[in-house]
């Protein structure tokens, strides 16, 4: 079995607002979602999910807090995604588009649901409540969930 492959994903919150992107090519086009992306070889989980909010947003953050953890697993695809999945909110800088994002503040209940991963709206109202998650999603093409697990957890 291939090891799974480690992925970030961080949520930027403020008060009654959270910064999403609008990816602009590769996996995911066309979504919402918060930044992230792959974890290089000898990084810290964290450390990759600081550099990639750094530069598909422009934002930097001195705290993370983890909130959650869930693999993905794609019908007919071996590997594994493991996301881990942070929450930020603080930050410097300003939500700059990159090549990859195009950064956007939404208002809670506004949240773009609709035009986002299928999961999303399954664990975002933990996220906003800053409970603690972790999570199993098996999903057939982009759009399908087939199989779910969400379970609250105390600590990750
Ligand atoms: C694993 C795919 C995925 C997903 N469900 C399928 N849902 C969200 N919100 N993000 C995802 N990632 C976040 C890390 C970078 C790749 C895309």
């Amino acid at each position: 079995m291939l090891s799974p492959k480690l992925l970030t994903l961080v949520l930027v919150v403020q008060p009654g607002r959270v910064l999403l992107g609008m990816k602009k090519r590769g996996f995911g086009v066309g979504k919402w979602n918060g930044f992230g992306g792959k974890v290089q070889p000898g990084e810290t989980i964290e450390a990759a999910a600081k550099r990639e909010l750094l530069e598909e947003s422009g934002l930097t953050v001195d705290a993370l807090e983890k909130i959650g953890n869930i693999k993905f697993e794609f019908v007919g695809e071996t590997q594994l995604l493991d996301v881990h999945i942070f929450r930020a909110d603080t930050f410097s800088g300003e939500p700059t588009e990159s090549d990859e994002m195009r950064p956007q503040w939404f208002e809670l209940d506004k949240i773009p649901f609709s035009q986002m991963w299928a999961d999303d709206i399954l664990w975002f109202p933990l996220m906003l409540q800053k409970k603690k998650f972790v999570g199993y999603f098996t999903f057939q093409g982009h759009d399908v969930i087939l199989s779910q697990k969400l379970e609250e957890v105390e600590a990750l």
